[in-house]
C-alpha cells in the first residue's frame, strides 16, 4: 500500500511506474487526517470543544455531488466536525473526498471494513461508476471473500512475493487456503477462575430505559440492557447509529453515563466511583483507541500498558508482567517485534497488539468495537476462535460490535440491533 501511495522511501526497483497523485483511501490516511486535525485543535483558545474541520470543507462542490453524498447517508453531517464523526463516517468521508475531487486513479485499502451493509453496496455502486468513467481503481484486501465484484484483475501476494497475477477467475482458481503459521494454543494465557453464568449473579451491566447522544442530540433511547456473566452480546446497526456511543457510556467515556440509570459491576454510576475503578475490570479495543494510540512506545510496552489502561507506558513494570506480555506477543506471532515502535507496525499488527493489550489483565468485560478491522482471514478466524475459547471457558463476557455477518457467531447469546432504538 505504502509503495502504491508513494509513501515508501526505503525500497529499490529496476523499473517502477506509479500513478501520479492518486486518491488514497486507507487506514494510514485516515490516521494522518486525524492527527492533522488534532494539531489544529483550537479547543484551548476557543474555551469550548473544537469539533474540527467541518465535513463539507473536505469535499469538492457539495451541491453538484448532493445525490452521492446523500446515498452515503452523509448529508446530515456536512456541518459536523471531523473529530465528531463515527469511524465508518470517517471512512465514507475519505471516499467522498477522493471521488468528488475527480481523481484519475483511486487506491482503496480494505474497502468494506468499517462500513455498514448499505454503505458497502453504495461503495460498490460508486466504484463501478468510477470505472465506467475511465477512473482506474486499485483495491487491497486481506481476504478473497472481500474482492469486490468490480475488480477484473487480481495480484496475489504470498509471503512477501507477488505469487500470481492476471484475470480474477484464473488467479482465484489457483489459490489454495494458506496454512496457519502461528501458535494456536491460548491456554497459557488464562489463569483466572471461571466466571459463572449464573442469572442470580449481579449483572455486569444494567441499563434501564437507556439513551445516548451528544448535547441535546439523542441518537437512541428506550434501551434496556442486562448483561450477566457469560451473556456475550453482539451489537449491530448502521454507521453512526450510536454503537460506539453506547460502549462509551458503559465504559464511562461518555458523560451520558451519569444521566442514565446505569449500574456497572453492581455499582450505580454516579455514586462516587472513579472511571479507573470501573475500567480495571474492562478490556477495550476500538477504532478510537487505535486512532488515539499514537504515542512513542515499543510493541512490548503497548501490550503491557493494558495492565494500567494507559496510552503509552508510564509506570514501572515487574518481571511477571513483562513475561505475560511476551507470551501474548508470541501467541499473536509478533515475538520478534517487541522492540519495534508500535507505530511502525502495520495497521493489522497494531490491531493484534491492541487486542493483546485488552486481554492482558484478564478483564471481566471484554469490549471489542470492530476489533477485526484490517485483519486477514487467518487472523480474523483466529480472533473468532479466541472469542469462542473465552466463551467456552467463561473467562470474560464479551460485547462485540461488528458489521461483518461472518462474525455474527452463535456464541453471542444476545443481539442488539441499535437501529431499532434510533431516534432519527
Ligand atoms: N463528540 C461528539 N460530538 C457530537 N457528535 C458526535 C460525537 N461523537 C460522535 N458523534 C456523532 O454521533 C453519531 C454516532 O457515532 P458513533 O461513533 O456512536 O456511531 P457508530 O454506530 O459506532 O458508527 P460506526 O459504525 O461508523 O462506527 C455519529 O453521527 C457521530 O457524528
Amino acid at each position: 500500500m505504502a509503495l502504491l501511495a508513494g509513501d515508501l522511501d526505503d525500497f529499490s526497483a529496476s523499473v517502477l511506474t506509479l500513478p501520479i497523485n492518486p486518491g488514497i483511501i486507507s487506514f494510514t490516511r485516515q490516521q494522518l487526517l486525524f492527527e492533522e486535525e488534532l494539531r489544529r485543535d483550537d479547543s484551548d483558545f476557543l474555551d469550548k470543544i473544537d469539533p474540527g474541520t467541518p465535513v463539507k470543507a473536505f469535499l469538492t462542490d457539495c451541491r453538484k455531488h448532493r445525490e452521492l453524498i446523500r446515498s452515503f447517508d452523509m448529508d446530515h453531517v456536512l456541518n459536523t466536525g471531523y473529530r465528531q464523526l463515527s469511524s465508518g463516517q470517517c471512512k465514507k468521508l475519505l471516499v467522498l473526498q477522493q471521488v468528488t475531487e475527480g481523481k484519475d486513479v483511486i487506491i482503496i485499502q480494505n474497502p468494506y471494513d468499517g462500513l455498514d451493509r448499505q454503505s458497502c453496496q453504495e461503495l460498490d455502486r460508486v466504484m463501478e461508476k468510477c470505472i465506467e468513467n475511465g477512473i482506474q481503481v486499485f483495491t487491497l484486501v486481506n481476504s478473497p471473500k472481500d474482492i469486490p465484484f468490480w475488480c477484473s484483475h487480481v495480484g496475489y501476494f504470498h509471503r512477501g512475493q507477488l505469487a500470481r497475477q492476471g484475470e480474477k477467475h484464473t488467479v482465484l482458481s489457483g489459490i489454495s487456503k494458506p496454512a496457519a503459521d502461528f501458535n494456536s494454543d491460548w491456554t497459557p494465557l488464562f489463569s483466572q477462575t471461571t466466571q459463572n453464568g449464573d442469572k442470580t449473579a449481579i449483572p455486569l451491566v444494567r441499563l434501564r430505559n437507556g439513551f445516548g447522544g451528544y448535547g441535546d442530540h439523542i441518537l437512541f433511547s428506550g434501551l434496556n440492557l442486562e448483561i450477566f456473566p457469560g451473556d456475550h452480546i453482539l451489537i449491530t446497526g448502521r454507521n453512526g447509529c450510536g454503537k460506539s456511543t453506547l460502549l462509551n457510556i458503559i465504559t464511562g467515556d461518555n458523560s451520558k453515563c451519569y444521566a442514565n440509570d446505569l449500574s456497572i459491576f453492581g455499582r450505580q454510576r454516579g455514586s462516587g466511583e472513579s472511571i479507573w475503578e470501573i475500567k480495571q475490570y474492562m478490556g477495550i479495543v476500538s477504532p478510537a483507541l487505535h486512532r488515539d494510540y499514537h504515542v512513542p512506545s515499543s510493541t512490548l510496552q503497548a501490550v503491557v500498558s493494558g495492565f494500567f489502561d494507559s496510552i503509552g507506558l508510564y509506570r514501572k513494570v515487574n518481571v511477571q508482567q513483562l513475561e505475560t506480555a511476551r507470551n501474548f506477543l508470541h501467541i499473536i506471532g509478533l515475538a520478534d517485534r517487541e522492540t519495534t515502535p508500535f507505530r511502525n507496525l502495520s495497521h493489522a499488527h497494531q490491531r493484534l497488539v491492541l487486542i493483546a493489550r485488552a486481554l492482558i489483565k484478564q478483564p471481566r468485560l471484554l469490549i471489542l468495537d470492530e476489533p477485526s478491522q484490517g485483519l486477514d482471514d487467518l487472523n480474523r478466524n483466529r480472533l473468532m476462535e479466541l472469542m469462542l475459547e473465552i466463551a467456552t471457558r467463561r473467562l470474560a463476557t464479551i460485547l462485540f460490535v461488528s458489521h461483518r455477518e461472518d462474525e455474527h457467531h452463535p456464541l453471542f447469546r444476545q443481539h442488539i440491533n441499535l437501529e431499532q432504538f434510533a431516534t432519527r
